[in-house]
């Protein structure tokens, strides 16, 4: 008989010590080094499923004997990295050469499968282990962090390139809801580790998560006075530790003495540095986890913080977008029974869906009014924050998406993390315009591939009323449509994970997949992208769906 799964502690850290790890993923992305230096760094033990694999390959191909497998086990020496598989208490040699070839497919019989999770459990046994390698995650389904590696392929390839992966390319577990998606990128495993040990302290109730919320400010006293008791009700309902950072731009009204009344940390910038230059001084002194970048006019609710933080829980690299409703003249509380006006993005992802992933250009929709992303992953895609070249209003926020879009980031529309603004004159002024253009300008003379944005210009022209959901659509290159045949609809009730279903039908060759959420869940977006890259899973609210009858997009 199977040894039972070993108890694993529960995210707060109490019942039994044992807690593990596991990391599986791509191949290419360094995960046998990360496991090795997690582990090293954490003091615990660890090994590598994908080792036991290519003894399973090279014991089998030897003894011309699949029930061999039962009689393979780690053994003890460990000081070549991590335990060295056996086979009858003998060392295996060739674990890396020929032998081994096709080790992946062995993981498809169920027999070696057993066999491997059996032994990797045995050896785990009572303790604090990393377990690296193909199907960890399901292995230990009660891990207290289960991580899928992933980095771009030219990254992978740079790697094969210079033999840090020898060996052929792994299959790959499929991702599951509760799976954290971590984007390795070009950093180096040093960086990795500190980040994950942080993670895993976190899983162990050891450490509480921080979130920085950073807003620059210029003559906001009136909208600060509302704004700062939320974001504290806001903070005093959030289990992790929340720091509030104003940036004062050259105010001259009393803006900077509001915000410290409304116990914010305020940062006054002698001379102005712009909407920019102020984010920039903020970020410098945030401490949090996270980072969100919040206009100074922007009501928030009570689960404002608990809504960012859970999207950044399922991936690094999510930069989670939060939603916007217009306030109406004079009114200041969001709950005095008004309809408030969605901002043109909701109207625009009712025709892509709401996985952003589904425009080809994310990024544009990141307003600086209401974003935030992982400090760890913003400091090293963009470590020079917003470039504060761009002076005046508009594009400074869509120009550093771009740049973490570069980065692999992925993104998450949350409706349930929205601000409600407050009102003020918005007209779109010659003034403004000019500024814009010049800030357009500066935008497509840096990335010249982000040229398409100048179809954007009539949007914004305030001599021209056109409808900036059509005009969208001249710059992205529009959805597809959703009316193709071959559309596969995916309802999830509940809590369900539908993600096996979503993958499935993209491995049976369905055209397009429409996933609908009763649960409005926006990281099934970040999933579902990490799950079938570059396949536009479509994703939709269940009021959605039916309100957008027959189809969102249709026609
Ligand atoms: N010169 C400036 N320097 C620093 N911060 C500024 C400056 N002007 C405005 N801000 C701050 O930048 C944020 C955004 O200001 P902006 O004027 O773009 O807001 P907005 O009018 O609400 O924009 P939108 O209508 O696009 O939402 C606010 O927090 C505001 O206080
Ligand atoms: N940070 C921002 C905020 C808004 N815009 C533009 C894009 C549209 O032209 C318009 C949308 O406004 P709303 O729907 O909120 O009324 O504002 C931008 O470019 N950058």
């Amino acid at each position: 008989m199977r040894p039972a799964e070993p108890p694993v502690a529960d995210r707060a850290g109490n019942g039994p010590p044992t807690s593990v790890v596991t990391i599986d993923g791509a191949a290419g992305t360094g995960r046998t080094a990360v496991a090795a230096a997690l582990a090293a760094r954490l003091g615990w033990r660890w090994c590598s499923i994908d080792e036991l694999y290519r003894a399973c390959a090279v014991v089998c191909r030897r003894t011309g004997d699949r029930a061999s497998v039962d009689d393979i086990r780690f053994g003890a020496d460990r000081t070549s990295g991590g335990p060295r598989p056996t086979y009858r208490g003998q060392r295996i040699d060739g674990l890396h050469g020929p032998d081994a070839a096709g080790a992946g497919s062995f993981a498809d019989d169920p027999r070696v499968r057993a066999a491997v999770a059996a032994e990797v459990r045995r050896f785990v046994g009572s303790h604090d282990a990393v377990v690296e390698g193909l199907g960890a995650g399901q292995v230990f389904p009660r891990a207290v962090l289960r991580l899928h590696l992933w980095a771009s392929p030219a990254r992978r390839a740079r790697r094969h390139r210079a033999g840090l992966e020898p060996d052929a390319p792994r299959p790959e577990t499929p991702l599951r809801l509760g799976t954290v998606a971590w984007n390795r990128g070009s950093w180096s495993s040093h960086d990795t580790v500190s980040r994950l040990r942080d993670r895993v302290n976190v899983a162990l109730g050891r450490r509480r998560r921080s979130v920085s919320v950073v807003i620059p400010a210029r003559c906001s006293r009136d909208a600060l006075g509302l704004v700062l008791p939320r974001l504290a009700a806001a903070a005093a309902g959030c289990d992790s530790e929340v720091q509030i950072v104003v940036v004062d731009d050259g105010s001259t009204d009393d803006t900077a003495a509001v915000a410290a009344t409304g116990g914010a940390r305020v940062v006054s910038l002698g001379a102005s540095r712009g909407r920019s230059g102020a984010r920039n001084a903020g970020l410098q002194v945030t401490t949090g986890d996270v980072v969100v970048f919040l206009d100074s006019d922007m009501l928030v609710e009570p689960d404002f913080f608990a809504e960012h933080l859970r999207l950044h829980e399922v991936a690094n690299d999510t930069v989670v977008v939060g939603g916007r409703r217009h306030l109406p003249p004079g009114v200041t509380d969001p709950a005095d029974g008004r309809v408030l006006r969605r901002d043109s993005r909701e109207a625009l992802l009712d025709v892509y869906s709401y996985n952003m992933a589904c425009l080809a250009h994310p990024w544009s929709l990141a307003y600086g009014c209401n974003v935030s992303v992982d400090r760890w992953f913003l400091e090293r895609a963009a470590p020079t924050g917003f470039d504060e070249s761009f002076v005046g209003w508009g594009l400074e926020d869509q120009e550093l998406a771009y740049r973490l879009a570069g980065h692999g980031a992925r993104w998450a529309y949350s409706r349930a993390a929205s601000g409600a603004h407050l009102h003020h004159d918005r007209t779109m002024t010659a003034e403004r315009f000019a500024g814009w253009k010049a800030n357009l300008r500066r935008f497509v003379d840096t990335h010249e591939e982000a040229s398409a944005l100048e179809r954007l210009v009539p949007g914004m022209d305030p001599s021209r009323a056109v409808d900036y959901v059509d005009v969208y659509r001249g710059f992205d290159g529009g959805p597809a449509t959703a009316d193709e045949a071959g559309l596969l609809v995916v309802r999830v009730p509940g809590s369900d994970d539908p993600l096996p279903a979503v993958q499935d039908a993209v491995a049976n060759g369905a055209g397009a997949v429409a996933l609908v959420d009763e649960g409005d869940r926006a990281e099934l977006a970040v999933l579902a992208e990490a799950a079938a890259p570059g396949r536009g899973v479509r994703l939709y609210g269940g009021a959605d769906w039916d309100r957008l009858s027959p189809h969102p997009g249709a026609g």
